[in-house]
């Protein structure tokens, strides 16, 4: 299980996160290859490795041909046009230029959907229909590049999950085309009304860090805010520096966090863990997988479902979850977030397990990890799945035989 975690104590914007995940390793060539399928041209990706704080990250940009000043007036309404300025672009446009694109349906689908929250909040707050909110088109260029790069450079990221920390914002005015505004700015607060999402402000800090883009991207892949877990295994750390002087250190720090069955605590041959049970009549079977997979994903050491039947002689489903004393709130927290569940049920178990531990070995040069469990005389020994998968695969051999042949060369 491979997360993709945001430490936005720095708040967030698109050249922020597209610099992050440039930092983490995703090719700018990738995204650039990919960002012409959209066929727009007047711009250029540029990324530098530098140092700040003597920390080094990737500084991300997209220098406009026309040379014009690009951060203020991202998107502008009809007025404009009643002006005299005929060049802007609505959101229907941007939509259809995405949609019409060759793009993959993924990358379509997540640009198109942060442009709409975006354009909804513009239009919210500036009193216009949806449909006549319009992007200024210097913005408009730049806002294309950073959402879909940014939707484009997740995929090529290829995570399963993404978390994000509380997100910091700053204090005081911005000055914008329009004239001064509000920080969080007036886009980002209308953004914030639809979901909880949590988002502090900093009071030494007298400028913007979230910005409309940022928050867009955030909503659209964050599926849980929180802290980062003893159990996550940080892989990779990559930095993406924001342009603005906050006089502190301005970057969007992103993790990669790799899960794994050998991070459950295994010290002991005894423990202790909670089982928590719920029943359910009211849940489509589809959301409650949808359940299970956050659940687990989660610190839940085991989860099942058992069909039941329920009063009115509704069919229904118990929930049973095995969790670790401390994750016992966390966990019930998830069941009320995920199911419809109005109540839980806890019992207390004393476990006995076998001590485990994981050696590493390499068949046909490639990497399997060993997971050797062991109770007083007895001992066990077993490949991980996803290495032994991974090698079936690459050799077209069965399940099997690639098992037996690592347990052999492991016993030797
Ligand atoms: O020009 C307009 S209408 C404008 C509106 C708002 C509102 O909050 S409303 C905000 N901004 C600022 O423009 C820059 C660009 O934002 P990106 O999301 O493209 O990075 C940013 O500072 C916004 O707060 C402009
Ligand atoms: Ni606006």
């Amino acid at each position: 299980m491979k997360t993709l975690y945001l430490d936005a104590f720095s708040g967030m914007s698109g050249d922020m996160f597209l610099g992050a995940l440039i930092d983490l390793g995703v090719d700018i060539h990738d995204i650039e290859a990919e960002l012409k399928k959209l066929h727009v041209s007047g711009y250029t990706l540029t990324a530098e490795r530098i140092a700040k704080s003597a920390i080094y990250g990737t500084n991300f940009d997209v220098v406009l041909d026309s040379g014009e000043e690009k951060d203020h007036g991202f998107i502008e309404h009809r007025e404009q046009e009643h002006h005299g300025h005929h060049h802007g672009r609505h959101l229907d446009d941007i939509v259809k230029l995405i949609e019409n694109s060759q793009l993959s349906e993924t990358v379509k689908k997540h640009a198109i959907s942060i442009f709409q929250d975006i354009g909804r909040a513009e239009s919210k707050v500036h009193n216009v229909p949806l449909n006549e909110v319009h992007f200024h088109e210097v913005g408009a260029l730049d806002s294309i590049v950073d959402i879909v790069g940014s939707c484009i450079a997740m995929e090529l990221l290829g995570v399963d999950d993404v978390k994000c920390s509380t997100i910091t914002d700053g204090t005081g005015f911005i000055d914008v085309a329009h004239g001064r505004m509000p920080v969080p700015v007036p886009a980002v607060s209308q953004m914030l009304t639809e979901r909880t999402i949590p988002v502090k402000q900093n009071v030494n800090v007298h400028t913007e860090l979230l910005t409309p883009t940022g928050l867009g991207i955030v909503k659209e892949f964050v599926s849980e805010f929180s802290s980062l877990d003893q159990n996550d295994d940080i892989q990779k750390i990559g930095y993406g520096f924001g342009k603005r002087d906050t006089g502190l250190f301005n970057a969007l720090r992103v993790f990669i966090l790799e899960k794994t069955d050998s991070h459950i605590d295994v010290s002991g041959t005894h423990d202790q863990v909670v089982q928590i049970e719920t029943n359910i009549d009211d849940q489509t079977a589809e959301s409650l997988g949808y359940a299970m997979d956050k659940l687990l994903a989660n610190g839940a050491l085991d989860a099942f479902f058992i069909p039941i039947q329920m009063k009115k002689n509704r069919p229904g489903t118990k929930l049973t979850l095995l969790v670790k004393k401390q994750d016992q709130d966390k966990l019930t927290e998830l069941v009320f977030k995920y199911t419809t569940a109005k109540g839980v049920r806890y019992i207390p178990y004393e476990r006995t397990i076998m001590q485990r531990s994981f050696e590493k070995i390499t068949y046909k040069n490639m990497p399997v990890r060993i997971k050797i469990a062991s109770f007083k005389a007895v001992k066990r020994i077993t490949p991980e799945y996803e290495d032994c998968k991974e090698i079936a695969d690459k050799f077209d051999l069965s399940l099997d035989t690639v098992y037996d042949n690592i347990k052999k060369r492991y016993q030797g």
